[in-house]
């Protein structure tokens, strides 16, 4: 799915007006008409709910759906914030149905009014401001958004919680925000909801389809994709019925030192649960046992040092390399990456870990890794990788130019990881969950990575798709456990299940 600023959402509704074609009352009518299917659904009957509106047609929107709602449930207040310039049209169309319905009490709040009482029992509904929002609030807007925050009540934000901007918010006002409990959003996830500094405004947020013109989504140029189960699907190969396992590559995991050969297993079984036809693992002497019997799948690849991998074996006749779980960051070890490195060799790589934290300490390595290489910081290894940043906004920015100016594709570990490809695209997650913040997580997601690009998908394409497959593993995992429980291992063990569910779709 494609994800816009919202200045462009502005451009696809009236594309949709234009091309559908529909009036504007009507497209609003049908947006205002998912909102109430979604409150019908949730609210018992005597449920109160309490609509505040604003000036634009997000105030529009709430006026339609408190009229649509009248008809169902009997406590619905309406407050319209009055700022003395008057409403858009087709909110003063709204307001007219509303006031010609005579079911529902409307209340002017102005500036001097005292605010009306909310109890925590109650639902706020907040119509105040949508994706027209052009600068922090202040004065009444932002006195009524700190009264509804201060209410206890559950709150359900319009679009947008009003007062949040739809991508960047770096100047705004954090007090001056509604947080909402649920945000029941127009057709796209705007992108501050994917930011994690904007998770207290959103809440839990959903997408309600109001059906905007494909054209004109089509036609939109964008940076910005969310994936989805469509687009991971897309990406996914076909296994022919005559395959054998040479036509899955042999990827090669260099992984595992003193004390920490469980991401090197943990890396090896993610490999080889994502389809790769041969996984040979590299790692110190102190690993041999260790790898063979706990994963007899894998061939074993013995360093000349007991404790570290120091030389990297001969390479010609793997598909992929894998390189970080577990490393370690001794002299020898970077010593070791930088001599092979050198060979300069052009096949697919992925770096995670310690990798990333020794590319961290020797900058210079950049120009030498293969192209496209994949990169997979969490925000700290980013961090240091470049310079820390004040908040999820700036990092998408610099993620976005640190790919693009070397040619790596990065994928930034969180919740909705994103992937910036030296292309300029950027690609959101869908799948995955909090239970993913555990020990040897990432060493999964590397193996994952590694056996796609093993068995030929590009750089992108194995991002995209084996970020897509990990969350959706763990996902499958949390509902038969916890989020506290999951364990690294529980995410292998559910691919499967995430590979045949894709397939399925
Ligand atoms: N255009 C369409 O066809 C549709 C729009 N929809 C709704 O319309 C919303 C967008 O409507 P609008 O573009 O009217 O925008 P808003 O409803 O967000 O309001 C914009 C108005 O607020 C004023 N304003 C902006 N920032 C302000 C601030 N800080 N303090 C005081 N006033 C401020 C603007 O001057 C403008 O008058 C969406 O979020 C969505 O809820 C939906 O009805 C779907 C269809
Ligand atoms: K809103």
């Amino acid at each position: 799915m494609k994800l816009f600023a919202t200045s462009q959402i502005a451009g696809i509704d009236k594309y949709t007006i234009e091309h559908e074609p529909i009036s504007d009352i009507d497209l609003m009518e049908r947006a205002a008409s998912t909102l109430v299917d979604w409150i019908l659904h949730h609210a018992e009957p005597d449920q109160h709910l309490i609509f505040f509106v604003g000036p634009g047609n997000n105030g529009g929107d709430a006026l339609a759906a408190a009229r649509m709602l009248a008809w169902a449930l009997s406590g619905i207040d309406v407050y319209i914030m009055d700022l003395g310039k008057g409403m858009s049209e087709s909110a003063n169309t709204n307001l007219e149905r509303l006031q010609q319905q005579n079911r529902t009490q409307i209340v002017y709040l102005n500036a001097d009014a005292p605010m009306p009482e909310i109890k925590p029992s109650d639902w706020v509904v907040d119509g105040l401001f949508g994706a027209g929002l052009s600068r922090p609030l202040k004065g009444l807007p932002a006195k009524i958004v700190k009264h509804i925050n201060a209410s206890g009540a559950q709150v359900i934000a319009i679009d947008i919680p009003s007062g949040l901007m739809g991508e960047d918010n770096r100047q705004n006002d954090r007090d001056s925000i509604i947080r909402a409990d649920v945000t029941l959003t127009f057709q796209f996830p705007k992108i501050s909801f994917l930011l994690p500094e904007n998770d207290p405004f959103t809440g839990h947020w959903i997408v309600l389809d109001i059906g905007l013109h494909p054209d004109g989504i089509g036609q939109t140029e964008t940076p910005f994709f969310y994936t989805d189960h469509q687009v991971a699907k897309s990406l996914l190969k076909d296994r022919r019925t005559f395959a054998h396992k040479g036509n899955f590559g042999h990827a090669l995991l260099i992984a595992g030192s003193y004390g920490k050969m469980g991401a090197a297993v943990l890396a090896s079984r993610g490999c080889l649960r994502s389809g790769v036809g041969l996984l040979t693992t590299h790692v110190p002497r102190l690993g041999y046992n260790i790898l063979q019997n706990s994963i007899p799948e894998a061939m074993a690849s013995i360093d000349q040092s007991d404790l570290m991998f120091t030389q990297n074996p001969d390479l010609a006749s793997f598909d992929a390399i894998g390189i970080g779980p577990g490393l370690d960051t001794k002299c020898n070890t970077g010593r070791g990456v930088q001599r092979m490195l050198e060979e300069e060799l052009k096949k697919p790589m992925v770096i995670d870990a310690d990798g990333l934290n020794l590319l961290a300490k020797n900058p210079e390595w950049l120009k030498l890794l293969p192209p496209e290489t994949i990169l997979t910081p969490h925000p700290g290894e980013f961090a240091r990788l470049t310079h820390p940043v004040e908040c999820g906004y700036e990092r998408l920015q610099l993620a976005k130019e640190y790919a693009r100016d070397n040619g790596v594709v990065l994928v930034l570990k969180g919740a909705y990881t994103a992937i910036a490809c030296p292309d300029g695209t950027c690609w959101f997650n869908s799948t995955g969950n909090p239970g993913m913040a555990t020990a040897g997580s990432g060493d999964v997601l590397t193996g994952i990575l590694l056996g796609l690009l093993a068995q030929g998908y590009t750089a992108k394409e194995a991002a995209i798709l084996g970020v897509f497959l990990h969350g959706l593993a763990a996902d499958f995992a949390v509902e038969e456990g916890s989020h506290e429980a999951l364990l690294a291992g529980d995410i292998t063990q559910h691919l499967g299940l995430a590979f045949a569910t894709l397939k399925d779709s």
